[in-house]
């Protein structure tokens, strides 16, 4: 063989074995260049990752499966998180406004904060770095409230008077059984306004108050996310963080089975709009939002980037579950007692996942992080 054959079978079998070492990066990368989508770069970032969060986690909103991946996040990078005090509970003693009292100093100073809060932007100043960047999630009132009706139907005074827990019954006249200073009340209307720290029971004909609650959130808040469209959010989280795709994998947590779940059919979910007036407002404005930046990235390069997180997602996930994707448990069939997600009542089931024994810890070091639920 001549020596430029030689040269030519080298080249082309450390090309092969580069391909198959790098695997899912380099595919990644060539794949988005591909589509000519130099904003969508992946790896290595181009700036640095950016370490100093506060995530508001809103309630029912698919919060957990975001705070879970900050939690692994932080976890791998050695960061802190701002936990609250045990007399705070698991959320920041909420539902008073958030304040820096209300962190643990084994936690401070922290660079991210994920547990449930009222939001208060001045406490926060005074516990977070000057760099954070502020993110949270909203989702589709009716399905929101729906979820926060079963969840909270033993909790919320608003819901347990209600005859048969029927939602129906509640929105047909919801202030019989509504009382705004009631004990969690927060949980009955406009739950995402009252986290964001805004007056669930302001009249929502008043336009000024909504555009100026809008206008404040849009100042603080560099990234809205969408439960309906959280993949394509997390395509926008990660540009915003300069974060690697490993970040932003993930499993869905605290979800219900279907049998605790109502389909929303007729009026309803028009009734359930018109109770959270408020919370409608905010949802379409930030979902119109999230889809303005999402068409200024370009439609094709976010389907791709979303395509590829999902391909990604899948191989991390079977490489934690033995090569299949997992199945989904109630929580009385998870063996491991540790990763069984909290039930608010016997009337709703949430759903987990059990680790085989075997568990390997994957590429991403996704193994057992994504599997525990925390509503917290
Ligand atoms: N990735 C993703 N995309 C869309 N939806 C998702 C996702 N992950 C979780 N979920 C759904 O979010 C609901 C749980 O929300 P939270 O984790 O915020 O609840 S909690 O307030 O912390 O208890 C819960 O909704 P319901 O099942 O309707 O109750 C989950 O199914």
């Amino acid at each position: 063989m001549s020596q430029k054959k030689v040269f030519v079978v080298l080249l082309a079998v450390s090309s092969v074995s580069l391909l198959l070492h790098r695997g899912g990066h380099l595919i990644w990368t060539m794949k988005v260049f591909r589509l000519d989508c130099p904003s969508l770069q992946v790896h290595p970032s181009p700036k640095p990752k950016h370490t100093s969060i506060a995530f508001l986690k809103t309630h029912k909103t698919a919060s957990s499966t975001v705070q879970n991946l900050l939690f692994r996040f932080a976890e791998r990078h050695n960061l802190t998180v701002a936990l609250p005090y045990q007399s705070c509970d698991h959320q920041f003693c909420y539902p008073r406004p958030f304040s820096a009292r209300f962190v643990h100093p084994h936690t401070v100073p922290p660079r991210i904060i994920t547990n449930h809060m009222r939001f208060n932007l001045s406490e926060l100043r005074r516990v977070m770095p000057n760099d954070t960047l502020y993110v949270t999630i909203l989702r589709e009132p009716a399905s929101m409230f729906e979820s926060l009706f079963s969840y909270y139907n033993q909790y919320c005074q608003a819901f347990r008077h209600v005859p048969n827990g029927s939602l129906e019954a509640f929105l047909a006249d919801p202030w019989r059984y509504y009382r705004p200073d009631e004990k969690d009340s927060m949980y009955a209307r406009n739950t995402l306004t009252f986290d964001l720290g805004g007056d669930k029971d302001h009249a929502p004909s008043d336009g000024d108050y909504v555009s100026s609650f809008i206008a404040g959130i849009e100042r603080v808040f560099s990234l809205v996310m969408i439960a309906e469209h959280f993949d394509e959010s997390l395509v926008l989280l990660r540009r915003l963080l300069s974060w690697d795709l490993e970040d932003v994998l993930y499993v869905k947590l605290n979800m219900r089975t279907s049998g605790s779940k109502q389909n929303l059919s007729n009026e309803l979910p028009a009734q359930i709009r018109d109770w959270n007036a408020l919370d409608s407002r905010l949802y379409d404005h930030f979902n119109a939002s999230l889809w303005r930046q999402l068409d200024a990235l370009g439609p094709e390069c976010v389907a791709r980037e979303v395509e590829l997180l999902r391909a990604a997602r899948d191989r991390v996930v079977r490489g934690c579950f033995g090569g299949q994707l997992p199945q989904l448990r109630p929580a009385t069939q998870i063996k491991n007692k540790e990763l069984r997600p909290w039930q608010p009542s016997s009337k709703v089931d949430i759903v987990g996942y059990d680790l085989p024994p075997n568990a390997s810890r994957p590429e991403a070091g996704a193994g057992r992080g994504p599997t525990t639920s925390a509503s917290s």
